[in-house]
């Protein structure tokens, strides 16, 4: 059995190359790190450090490693007699993947079972969004793609920091993972991964991962970010960061609990497990990390504008939500080009333009008003600081 991996960094290497190993597939790394390619091809095997409660160490091997960008026609003839291809490359690097894949489905030999392809990226259905670019491409047609490919949305968790320079291929990962695939997609030929959980309906638990462990976590980030902390367990060890973002998620539970039918008591356990992981001592996880690419996260559907958007819907004014989005307009890092975006953007609009274009809410919305008073306290205190 075989599966291309688009993305061989932290969650690529650390979670999906690691549990399709273990389920017994050779994994095809495609990335477009030369170095990092170069250091899997002269590799047999790397470790995976779990570290936390009940520490282990795990070994991955029967791995090759593939240039995507400078290897196209072996990427090709890869995706097109593999079992699986999978992704973790960000959500706004799926259209760049995409045409690859198209071409790999197209040269599948007749007779050769459905390409099984999932998107294991942070964003609601993010296999859609591939598929979608997929079916956009030259020469593809949906009777091209029948019959030939299958796109299955999943849902995937295990924090993975940034790694130390000088550790090589191998990961530090926290001992936690769940994997939550869609198991309509397949028909009766759902693959066998032991790690992974198979269901029916992915919804609830794709946005009770988003709208929990990422929407907690980006508030640690830009909350810890502003109280002037590097790492995630720091600032969670900051009472009031800690006392902010389990605000926040009892903001997001009492959507969820509404919503999906989760108990309350459900639904509490996983948030406290949740304030757990974070605060994990022996995970080297940064605010900068967490806090990346504030724009996608500030945007329509994703972690914070997403739910309090539809707690406001519901009348519910999102206090400690609102709190989290006014820090995260106020995080910079030079390095993150979406964080100078952002700073331009509040620079240079005006509030209701830059509230619509940072968070795609519109106008009339019952959470439009609140975000952008947010948004021109942010810029009134740009516009009195020293550049
Ligand atoms: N790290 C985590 O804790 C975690 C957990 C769950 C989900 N995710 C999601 O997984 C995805 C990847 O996150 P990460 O933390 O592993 O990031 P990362 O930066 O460590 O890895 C991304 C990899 O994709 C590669 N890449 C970029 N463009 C590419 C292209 N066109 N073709 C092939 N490879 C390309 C990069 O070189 C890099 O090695 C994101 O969507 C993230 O939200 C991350
Ligand atoms: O990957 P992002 O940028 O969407 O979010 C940053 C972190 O919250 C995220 O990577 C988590 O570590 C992960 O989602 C845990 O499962």
């Amino acid at each position: 059995m075989k599966a291309v991996h688009f993305g061989a960094g932290n969650i690529g290497r650390g979670f999906v190359g690691l549990l399709l190993h273990d389920a017994g597939y050779e994994v095809v790394f495609a990335d477009v790190a030369e170095e990092l390619i170069n250091r899997l091809r002269g590799a047999d095997s790397y470790a995976v450090h779990e570290v936390g409660e009940n520490p282990a160490v795990r070994t991955v091997d029967n791995f090759r490693a593939l240039n995507s960008n400078a290897q196209e026609a072996e990427l090709v003839a890869e995706i097109a007699t593999a079992d699986i291809v999978t992704t973790a490359v960000g959500p706004h690097i799926l259209k760049f993947v995409a045409p690859v894949i198209a071409k790999g489905i197209v040269a599948r030999e007749p007779g050769l079972a459905p390409l099984q392809v999932m998107a294991c990226e942070n964003a609601i259905n993010a296999t859609d969004i591939l598929a979608k670019e997929v079916a956009s491409q030259p020469g593809v047609t949906a009777a091209v793609l029948d019959g030939k490919a299958v796109f299955a949305n999943t849902a995937v968790d295990r924090i993975v920091p940034n790694q130390e320079a000088g550790q090589g291929l191998d990961v530090t990962v926290e001992t936690f993972y769940e994997w939550v695939i869609d198991r309509t997609a397949f028909g009766d030929s759902a693959p066998v991964i032991p790690g992974a959980t198979f269901v029916d309906d992915l919804s609830p638990y794709i946005e009770r991962k988003l709208f929990t462990v990422n929407t907690g976590h980006a508030s640690a980030a830009y909350l810890g970010f502003e109280a002037g902390l590097e790492k995630i367990s720091d600032a969670m060890a900051d009472q009031d960061v800690a006392e902010d973002v389990r605000a926040v998620l009892e903001e997001t539970k009492q959507l969820l609990v509404a919503k999906h039918g989760f108990s309350n008591d459900e639904q509490e356990a996983y948030v406290q497990k949740i304030l757990v992981r974070f605060s994990n001592p022996y995970l080297p996880d940064t605010v900068n990390r967490v806090g990346r690419a504030p724009l996608r996260k500030l945007s329509r559907h994703e972690r914070f504008i997403g739910p309090a958007a539809e707690l406001a819907e519901r009348g519910v004014v999102p206090e400690a939500l609102l709190g989290a989005i006014a820090s995260a307009l106020r995080f910079t890092d030079p390095a993150d080009a979406e964080a100078t975006e952002l700073a331009g953007i509040l620079g240079s609009a005006s509030p209701a333009d830059a509230t619509a274009r940072i968070t795609g809410l519109e106008p009339g919305h019952p959470l439009f008003s609140a975000v952008a008073t947010l948004v021109e306290e942010r810029q009134a205190e740009m516009a009195s600081t020293p550049a």
